[in-house]
């Protein structure tokens, strides 16, 4: 679903390789904010790590990008939202999430949500779950082909959501004109942990654009 933005003419290959050059670097980053949390090792390891790290950081910020992921991606239209916190293939904030959609506007994923993510001990931060219900509703709302900013998202905790694996299901609702409502749940070993109800608007400025 490109609508309404242009086809991305990136050649597949440069694609592929920046996948393989970024992608190893966001999980290393991502099993290091592991460890930032879990690791228990001794106070001389830990200086050193910070060393490495330290040397790392000066690598990579000898060249900054003028521009976020997203705005040089979504105008372009391919679907790389890699530094997106939820499924970027280049954030080691995001879990990721691979979500899957089909057309009729229902998405779903499993995931992992590791300590990182900790709120109440042993359950995932309140925030982090309307963070992912956030994104789901909004990738079912744009498989139907009515995509949208988040205008109100409403949650109902259920249950505390237990870190590790867990699932999401989002689909849509009913559909008025520039607006869109969609429900999704996630789903823990336990059953239903949070429910969601998103109304998505597609902005007056795409509007204007496509009137
Ligand atoms: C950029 C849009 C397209 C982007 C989608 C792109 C691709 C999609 C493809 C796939 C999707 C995949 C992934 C999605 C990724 C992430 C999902 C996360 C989504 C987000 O994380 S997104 C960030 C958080 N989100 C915001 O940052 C919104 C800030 N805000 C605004 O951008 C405006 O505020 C807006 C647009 C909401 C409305 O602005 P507007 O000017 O278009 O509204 P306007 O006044 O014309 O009202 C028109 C009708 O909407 C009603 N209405 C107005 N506001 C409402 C509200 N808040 N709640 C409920 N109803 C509302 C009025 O009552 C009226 O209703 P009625 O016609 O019935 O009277």
């Amino acid at each position: 679903m490109n609508w309404p933005f242009p086809p991305d003419e990136t050649p597949d290959h440069v694609v592929e390789h920046e996948t393989a050059t970024w992608g190893p670097l966001a999980e290393a980053a991502r099993e290091l904010v592991d460890l930032c949390v879990m690791s228990d090792v001794d106070p001389e390891e830990v200086a050193a790590a910070t060393a490495d790290v330290e040397a790392a950081v000066a690598r990579l910020r000898k060249v900054r990008r003028t521009q976020t992921l997203g705005q040089e991606h979504l105008p372009a239209g391919r679907r790389r939202p890699w530094g997106n916190p939820v499924i970027g293939l280049r954030n080691p904030i995001a879990p990721p999430l691979q979500v899957h959609s089909v057309p009729e506007g229902r998405s779903e994923s499993d995931f992992h949500c590791g300590p990182a993510y900790e709120g109440p001990p042993g359950l995932v931060h309140g925030g982090v779950v309307a963070l992912i219900l956030d994104q789901v509703l909004g990738h079912a709302v744009g498989a139907k082909g009515r995509p949208g900013m988040t205008g109100t998202l409403t949650i109902v905790y259920r249950q505390g959501t237990p870190l590790g694996d867990l699932r999401v299901e989002a689909w849509v609702e009913r559909e008025d004109g520039i607006k869109t409502w969609a429900k999704a749940q996630v789903i823990g070993p336990d059953g239903v942990t949070a429910e969601a109800e998103g109304v998505f608007i597609l902005p007056r400025a795409i509007r204007e654009q496509l009137a």
